[in-house]
């Protein structure tokens, strides 16, 4: 049997205001996890066996250069008219600009993607002119496929698996397929995401986030915390308040967000991790 081929199509809004439902997990650093997930989610699907290349819809020239870096063909977000037209030109551009035959359409939000699981998820696709996978929650969808000369006719958004499986698309299920189907939206997400398991440039966004309190005195409302190098960084009232903390104990896990590089580096708000 020969493995099936697919060129896979990514939508991502420009960072800035991308994944918003995750601000209150993540704060400051919400747009850089959002392209971070984008990244390690084309990478992962580039080393899938069933995959012949990505295409990224993406308006944002900063984002599409790493995109593009990533190994993604990055295309404007035409017409601008929201997410399913966007994925109608990725695919419409695959076709006609790429020669592609199947195409699906995938989130940009998998940083746990195991390129083994994408792969048995587009196998099982392929004997149906549509199919479609239901995220974790069952309520949305991550990936829509459609055999070579079929029309994708996406649906995405919101309550989507419904819309899919009303269109005819059939409904991959069961599958082994955890990491494909875990789309990250909050702050929960992203710890089931972690748990699984996610790509470098998703943890290496986290890792700049991430420490652990150190010293802290409730009369100067300062303190320190120790990167997870085991580099030591102090935080002063400032810091402190901006996160809205009453108490802070040390051991306990804490969100910093800085500015600054290398012995520049300034905390300017503290606060305990969520996810
Ligand atoms: N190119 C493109 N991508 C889009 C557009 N709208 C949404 N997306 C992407 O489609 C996926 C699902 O979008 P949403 O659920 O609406 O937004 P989100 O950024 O994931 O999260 P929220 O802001 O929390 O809703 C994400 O990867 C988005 O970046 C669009 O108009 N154009
Ligand atoms: C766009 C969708 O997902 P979410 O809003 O969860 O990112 C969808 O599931 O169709």
């Amino acid at each position: 049997m020969t493995t099936p081929q697919y060129t896979l199509v990514i939508p991502l809004k420009p960072p800035a205001t991308a994944k918003s439902r995750l601000a209150p997990a993540v704060g400051a650093l919400r747009p850089e996890l959002a392209l971070a997930f984008a990244l390690d989610t084309v990478d992962a699907a580039l080393r899938s066996a069933c995959v012949a290349g990505v295409v990224a819809v993406c308006d944002d020239p900063a984002a599409g250069a790493e995109l593009a870096l990533a190994g993604a063909v990055v295309i404007p977000d035409a017409p601008a008219a929201g997410l399913n037209a966007a994925l109608n030109h990725g695919a419409e551009y695959a076709r006609s600009a790429l020669g592609a035959g199947a195409v699906a359409a995938m989130s940009a939000d998998l940083p746990a993607l195991l390129p083994a699981e994408l792969t048995r998820v587009l196998t099982a696709a392929h004997p149906f002119p549509r199919a479609f996978l239901a995220d974790t929650q069952g309520v949305g969808t991550v990936l829509l496929a459609a055999g070579a000369g079929v029309r994708l006719a996406p649906a995405f958004g919101g309550e989507s698996r419904a819309r899919h499986a009303a269109s005819g698309a059939v409904e991959l299920t069961p599958l082994d397929a955890a990491t494909v189907r875990r789309d990250v939206d909050t702050g929960a997400d992203l710890a089931v995401a972690l748990a699984l398991g996610v790509g470098p440039r998703t943890l290496a966004t986290l890792g700049r986030m991430q420490a652990t309190a150190y010293t802290y005195s409730p009369d100067s409302r300062s303190g320190q915390v120790l990167l997870d190098d085991g580099t030591a960084l102090k935080f002063d009232a400032a810091a402190f308040d901006a996160g809205g903390l009453r108490l802070l104990r040390p051991g306990q896990r804490v969100r910093i967000e800085t500015e600054g590089e290398g012995g520049e580096r300034r905390i300017t708000l503290i606060t305990l991790q969520t996810f």
